[in-house]
């Protein structure tokens, strides 16, 4: 069940950035929040999945047993809740008002059917599909990134493909920006962000 979610519509709106694993979501988010320090809040997800080398527990993801998981899911503390190459993910309500109550704007890095469930709710944010050049390409940025097993990899690739296929639904995703070079595709996210930036950074002034 996903509830209407009430925390929304007070301040600016959110930014949702979705696509395969290895299309550098994460690398054009942090170049996002490093630029835009104090205006932009990531909402640190759930997951029962291993931190890899350098990840920070509740700055990367909360991560936690399965059974931790499901008990705060049950407990109706999550916006939404998905099951993701083995592993499960999700967005608490305290993620995302954490960053709200700072009055920044909430990025979520979610999968598609994370996109798919934030539309059931009033979290009214701006959608982002970032699609790797090719499959080609991707494999290799996955496999450079040195952080999976092949096992692992082959389910991304598996889950890649669908959501590339999925992607092209009209309407679910309000800008898709192909991430080929790095400084045209972080341009192309500033300019779909700008007037939330402005609004945010002039708030701050009043
Ligand atoms: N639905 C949902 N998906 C999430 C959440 N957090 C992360 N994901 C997605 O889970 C997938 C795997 O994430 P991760 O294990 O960090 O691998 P990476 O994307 O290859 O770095 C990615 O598509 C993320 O966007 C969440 O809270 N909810
Ligand atoms: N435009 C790009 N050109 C070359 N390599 C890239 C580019 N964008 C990201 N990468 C690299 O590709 C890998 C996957 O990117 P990452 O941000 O981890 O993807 P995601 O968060 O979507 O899984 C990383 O090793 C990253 O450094």
């Amino acid at each position: 069940m996903y509830f209407s979610v009430t925390l929304a519509m007070q301040g600016p709106r959110p930014v949702v950035l979705s696509g395969p694993s290895g299309a550098g979501k994460s690398t054009l988010l942090k170049k996002l929040l490093k630029e835009y320090e104090n205006v932009f809040g990531f909402s640190v997800s759930h997951t029962t999945r291993q931190p890899r080398p350098g990840e920070v527990n509740g700055k990367d993801y909360h991560f936690v047993t399965r059974e931790d998981m499901q008990k705060e899911i049950d407990a109706g503390e999550f916006i939404e809740h998905a099951e993701f190459s083995g592993n499960m993910y999700g967005t608490s309500k305290g993620a995302v008002q954490a960053v709200q109550a700072r009055n920044q704007i909430c990025v979520l890095d979610i999968d598609i059917q994370g996109v798919k469930n934030i539309k059931r709710t009033d979290l009214n944010p701006i959608y982002i599909f970032v699609q790797p050049p090719s499959m080609d390409i991707l494999e290799k940025r996955l496999r450079d990134r040195k952080t999976e097993t092949e096992e692992s990899l082959l389910k991304r690739l598996t889950a890649a493909r669908v959501d590339l296929e999925l992607s092209k639904e009209p309407g679910l995703f309000d800008l898709v920006i192909i991430n080929d070079d790095l400084e045209k595709a972080y341009s192309e996210l500033k300019e779909m962000l700008l007037e939330e930036i402005k609004k945010t950074e002039e708030s701050r002034k009043s």
